[in-house]
């Protein structure tokens, strides 16, 4: 068996059943997987087939490869398959049995010149990551160019106009699952400084476009930085609940100071390259077409003595003095733990800068290793991880994506209602350069609902985000209307009048009268089946919910709701159009409530009934809002108002009654004329700035409530910690989530996710409601709800699909095809 890793890449086969390993080709592999497969050959699993850069460092010895489980997974291998015509490595590391792999191209690539430059190019599209491969890659090609005497000097940069994306985010969730960390945790010591910085011939970043994260701390590695004007450089890695790991926490505050370095890292903000030359961080900015020349200049420069060689982690020129960068650094801790209470990695982040500006940034960099690898593997990491992914997989919809569909242009939409939603809706249409009529049924209605898109637009104005000239153009493109003259002209129209099923009905007949065959027909209801709405036409296919969350022209989230028939061109057309507005869609199957109000009816539900139980209502928003919601159910109530939230629980009681509570509170507060933030008066009262404080008086209220209910056990109120609070209201979000993903209503439960986040507020750093759940486990929850189902009732009963979770295993986020498998 050949070890050499300058040779050519291996297929290694590797049977379990005989403990053989011998040599083949990939194509010859996945035919005989698939062979067995078909004649039903035993599993997958006992099959399997691994690509091997053999590198004499992991695979020095043979006996250890027949401790590797393989593949578990045809699809990988397929996935291998499609990378055509393009050497592929997989790397791979084993844990636990479970392959946690990782398939790569060839992505670091060396050329010398006859000047005696070596270009080290990382080439790994779309973002040239860098992976645990490509990080060896990159050291044995530094190896190489160290060691070469036609070598004086090295540039290093990324293909196809990027530096690097930084550490390749898709390794994180296997680390999160058990993998081995290896090389990750040494390449800050063994790369990073002794391979680059320390090395004896100098390293010239080049950096094309963007240097995030890993990509730029290995531009701060190295002596000098050549950017041309369009380079992005940032530290975002604490957006990912993670910190900098390959020295970021040292070097950019050497090279840009610490105020700055912090306000980068702390808010995962990026600068362009021309503050990054104001601020030191870049050397020079050039044109596109001269930056490998001027950096192999500067190279030689600097190898030739004719530029000083600066190592950043050496540097202390641009540091505040002791005294000065501690006081910084205090303050920096005071505004986390004010803003991000619940967060400790930013913590962590302000530890290893701290240690560095103490004691030198060598052994800050070692205690950033330390603290780096602790946080990739907590649970805000799993969270912000999974969140990273999950909102770049809603536009890839299983069923969908595959049919290749490519979205039509829409130029040009009506919105039919004026009110709260069809003027926000209208207002985030024309911000995004849309022309839109709107239509009203009088003069009164509609000048109403030019004004309040007048406001919307007037309110950036005033926060100067947007200029009057501006203001002007945008508002130009709403063009009132009351009748459906010109409802030929637009490609979409978007309903948004009163929840009426009879009213939304004859709507539809008229835009199926009015409108031209390919216009799509879309509907912002939030509770009406789709199908009743549009039963009396005949263009069902082109019938689709655009359900948008108030205020519309603010909230990140658009639900896509589709029906059987809603034909995929037109989801992938109002999809388009979503993203155009700048929107996150979800796309979601037809049922009351939809994806965000289904999964959160309980939310409110819960609390209503603790809240009978005897549980302090202010205890209980204080509880929930604590662990990280925007606010607590009872001042949502308020402000959603107590006149929607009847009439949505009356469709939600309807639709699910096997598993509601029916809380008298909220009626008894309306008939004591309390409408929540509409007139000031909720379950807290609300003075002209909004701001809310208790409200003593309901008290009465509440105990009327209690005692209609009679649910307190033995009379008493119930004791509970605010865990157990946090608890009761989240884990029947938890069980509807659940019902949810069995009925398919969502095709991936990252969509979940992503609807929690953006449509309720659900802490990011807690990765969605799907997410969370599997981190805390089905079998917890399961138990806990069977608890109180037995206390308390059916409200709280798991269902099935949560039971069925709970008992083998097997994730809540596992698609239910593949449930029965372990991966
Ligand atoms: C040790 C180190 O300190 C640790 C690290 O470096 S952690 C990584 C730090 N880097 C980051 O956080 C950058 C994350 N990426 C981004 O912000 C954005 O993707 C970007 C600005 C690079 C590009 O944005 P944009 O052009 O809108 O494209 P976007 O859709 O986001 O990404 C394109 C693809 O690249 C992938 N991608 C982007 N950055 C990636 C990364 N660092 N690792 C792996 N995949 C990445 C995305 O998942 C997406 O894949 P898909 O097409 O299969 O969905």
């Amino acid at each position: 068996m050949n070890r050499s890793h300058n040779g050519p890449l291996f297929l290694v086969r590797k049977c379990m059943s005989s403990q053989c390993v011998r040599r083949t080709s990939l194509s010859t592999t996945v035919a005989k997987q698939r062979e067995r497969k078909k004649k039903g050959h035993g599993s997958v699993k006992q099959v399997a087939c691994l690509l091997i850069h053999f590198s004499p460092k992991l695979f020095a010895r043979q006996d250890r490869i027949s401790e590797f489980y393989c593949c578990d997974n045809i699809l990988q291998v397929e996935k291998l398959n499609q990378i055509k015509g393009r050497e592929v490595e997989l790397w791979f590391c084993f844990s636990r049995g479970y392959f946690v792999g990782e398939a790569m191209t060839l992505s670091v690539k060396m050329d010398v010149g006859a000047d005696a430059v070596a270009v080290i190019t990382i080439d790994n599209p779309p973002v040239n990551s860098l992976a645990i491969p490509a990080l060896i890659a990159l050291k044995e090609r530094y190896n190489e160019a160290n060691a070469r005497d036609d070598v004086k000097a090295i540039v290093v940069t990324g293909a196809n106009g990027k530096f690097s994306g930084g550490f390749d985010i898709s390794v994180f969730p296997k680390l999160q699952e058990g993998g081995s960390n290896g090389y990750l945790n040494q390449a800050s010591v063994d790369l990073m400084i002794e391979t680059i910085e320390e090395a004896s011939k100098p390293t010239v970043a080049a950096v094309p476009g963007l240097a995030l994260g890993g990509g730029l701390e290995l531009a701060m590695s190295c002596h000098a930085r050549i950017a041309t004007p369009k380079a992005q450089l940032g530290l975002p890695e604490l957006q990912l609940g993670i910190l900098p790991g390959f020295g970021g926490t040292q070097r950019l505050p050497r090279l840009v100071g610490l105020t700055k370095a912090l306000e980068m890292m702390l808010l995962s903000k990026p600068i362009a390259s021309e503050e990054g030359k104001k601020l030191g961080l870049v050397d020079e900015i050039v044109a596109p077409e001269d930056l490998l020349t001027i950096a192999r200049r500067w190279a030689l420069d600097i190898a030739l003595g004719k530029r000083p060689r600066l190592s950043s982690l050496q540097r202390t020129d641009k540091l505040e003095s002791l005294g000065d960068a501690r006081e910084i650094i205090k303050f920096a801790r005071a505004q986390v733990k004010k803003t991000a209470p619940n967060l400790t990695h930013p913590l962590l982040c302000l530890d290893a800068v701290e240690e560095g500006v103490v004691a030198g940034g060598y052994r800050g960099a070692l205690k950033e290793a330390e603290l780096f690898a602790a946080t990739v593997v907590s649970d805000n990491a799993k969270g912000l991880v999974n969140l990273f992914f999950a909102i770049r997989a809603t536009s890839k919809v299983p069923g969908i994506v595959e049919l290749g569909l490519k979205p039509r242009k829409i130029k040009k939409v009506a919105v039919v209602g004026g009110g709260l939603m069809g003027s926000g809706i209208v207002t985030a249409l024309i911000l995004s350069g849309y022309s839109v009529l709107l239509k009203e049924i009088n003069d009164k209605f509609l000048q109403a609902g030019l004004e309040r898109i007048k406001a919307n637009l007037q309110s950036r104005v005033k926060k100067g985000k947007m200029s009057r000239e501006k203001f002007e153009t945008i508002l130009s493109l709403v063009t009132g209307v009351l009748t459906y003259e010109d409802f030929k002209s637009v490609d979409v129209v978007i309903e948004a009048v009163i929840e009426n099923i009879d009213l939304k009905q004859s709507i539809f007949v008229d835009l199926e009268k009015n409108c031209r065959t390919d216009c799509i027909l879309s509907t912002n209801t939030s509770t009406i089946d789709l199908n009743v709405l549009g039963a009396k036409t005949r263009s069902q296919d082109r019938i689709i919910g655009a359900h948008f969350f108030s205020p519309a022209h603010i909230m990140p989230l658009l639900e896509i709701v589709r029906t059987d028939k809603t034909s995929p061109q037109v989801i992938v057309d109002l999809m388009a159009l979503g993203k155009a507005i700048k929107k996150t869609t979800v796309l979601v199957g037809n049922c009351t409530g939809f994806a965000v109000n289904r999964v959160f009816f309980p939310y409110t539900m819960a609390a209503m009934m603790l809240s009978d139980l005897g549980v302090d209502i202010y205890r209980i928003d204080n509880a929930i809002k604590s662990w990280g919601m925007p606010m607590g159910p009872f001042r949502l109530t308020d402000l959603v108002g107590f006149g929607v939230g009847v009439a949505v629980g009356t469709q939600v009681v309807n639709s699910f009654s096997d598993r509601v509570y029916i809380s008298r509170l909220v009626p008894k507060m309306l008939q004591s004329q309390r409408l929540g933030e509409q007139n000031g008066k909720g379950f807290y009262i609300y003075d002209e700035k909004r701001k809310a404080r208790p409200a003593p008086e309901i008290k009465d209220i509440i105990k009327e409530s209690q005692e209609e209910a009679g649910i307190m056990l033995d009379g008493k109120p119930l004791e509970l910690t605010d865990k157990d609070i946090v608890e009761m209201v989240m884990f029947p979000v938890v069980n509807e989530a659940c019902r949810v993903l069995a009925e398919k209503i969502v095709v991936q439960a990252s969509d979940l996710d992503i609807a929690s986040v953006f449509g309720m507020g659900f802490p990011p750093y807690r990765g969605g409601i799907v997410c969370w759940a599997d981190i805390i486990g089905a079998k917890y929850i399961a138990s806990r709800l069977n608890t109180w189902t037995k206390a308390h009732g059916d409200f709280f009963k798991p269902c099935a699909f949560l039971e069925e979770r709970a008992s083998s295993g097997v994730k809540l986020s596992v698609p239910i095809r593949n449930s029965m498998s372990r991966l």
